[in-house]
């Protein structure tokens, strides 16, 4: 039996108003999946995973895409799949991107598939899709190239990193004692259908701040794209203390803020002219307000997914 181990890291989709379009890797936690694999007669898939996810294949983020591309390309293997959780579950931190993004790795190379990324990123979509019911790139798409990307199309699927040319520092608010079922599809089902044109002209300029801000390496303009009218504002009632902590991000000269995917976990960007300890310490103060426990992680912009055998 061949095996191969692929690590993927979380991510924070969205980054304000990119909603479905920007992501940015981090590596406050990563994703392990294993896969066995041997040929055989018929395609027989097998998951097991050390925490409460679901297994069955068509319900779990990792396996669904890998029977995706098995079927697609027409293998046939008796295939056991191992999901390794790092990436808390629901908190909006690309938990079931990270998984079907290393799942696709893996099965790319124990195959020698040569799938190209954005093959990678079509197939892992179908992990979303098996979660939250609509196929969201944005989360899978960071997990595997790493750093910052912006989905530009999804048929075909084309994926583009965005040059970083400011360093910075992640902060991450994750509430601990937060469960919502079905968190995403929940989330997404709260969006309007309709936008007005102003808000849809913010957004618009918000997101071509933001990733000049990154390429040019200006942190004004970075600061100035991080905002969001449209998504975080009808999301609010998931993470109701979030205006609060982005003004003491803010007053405590972040570099910005936003809602991390569809909540409730909250980024902060950070720079050596941040004062990083008051908005850690009012951040939390701000979440119990909200009878919230934030746990507060520090993380570094991560690379792309990550595969090697299984020894
Ligand atoms: N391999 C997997 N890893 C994580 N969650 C999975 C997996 N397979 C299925 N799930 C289910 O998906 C749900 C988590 O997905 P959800 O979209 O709510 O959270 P998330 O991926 O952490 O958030 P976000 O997409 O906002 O970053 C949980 O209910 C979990 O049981
Ligand atoms: N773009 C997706 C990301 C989920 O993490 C959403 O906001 O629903």
């Amino acid at each position: 039996m061949e095996c191969r181990r692929a690590k993927a890291y979380s991510s924070s989709a969205n980054l304000g108003s990119g909603f479905d379009i920007l992501s940015m890797a981090h590596t406050a936690f990563y994703d392990i999946v294993e896969i066995e694999a041997e040929y055989g007669k018929e395609l027989n898939i097998t998951v097991e995973a050390n925490s409460n996810i679901p297994t069955e294949i068509e319900k779990n983020s990792a396996s669904y895409p890998v029977k995706k591309i098995l079927e697609d390309i027409g293998i046939s293997a008796s295939v056991k799949i191992k999901v390794i959780k790092g990436v808390p579950e629901g908190l909006g931190l690309g938990s079931s991107g990270a998984s079907a993004a290393a799942a696709v790795a893996a099965i790319n190379d124990l195959f020698n598939l040569n799938l190209s990324k954005n093959d990678l990123v079509k197939y892992a979509m179908y992990g979303e899709a098996a979660v939250t019911g609509s196929p969201h790139p944005d989360n899978v798409a960071a997990s595997i190239y790493g750093g910052v990307v912006s989905v530009i199309s999804t048929n075909p699927v084309k994926v583009v990193e965005i040059p970083i040319n400011y360093i910075f520092d992640i902060l991450l608010f994750v509430p601990i004692n937060i469960k919502i079922r079905e968190k995403t599809k929940k989330a997404r089902e709260m969006l309007p259908k309709m936008v007005s044109i102003n808000d849809y002209v913010l957004n618009s300029r918000s997101i071509s701040s933001l990733i000049l801000g990154f390429v040019k390496g200006e942190r004004d303009l970075i600061r100035l794209g991080l905002n969001d009218e449209i998504v975080e504002k009808a999301r609010l009632p998931l993470f109701p203390y979030y205006p609060k902590i982005k003004n003491l991000a803010l007053k405590y000269n972040a570099i910005g803020a936003c809602v991390s995917g569809a909540g409730p976990s909250i980024l902060v960007l950070t720079d050596k002219m941040t004062d990083e300890n008051k908005i850690i310490e009012e951040g939390v103060k701000t979440c119990k307000e909200f009878n919230v426990e934030c746990k507060v992680i520090k993380a570094k912009l991560a690379g792309g997914v990550l595969v090697e055998r299984c020894y």
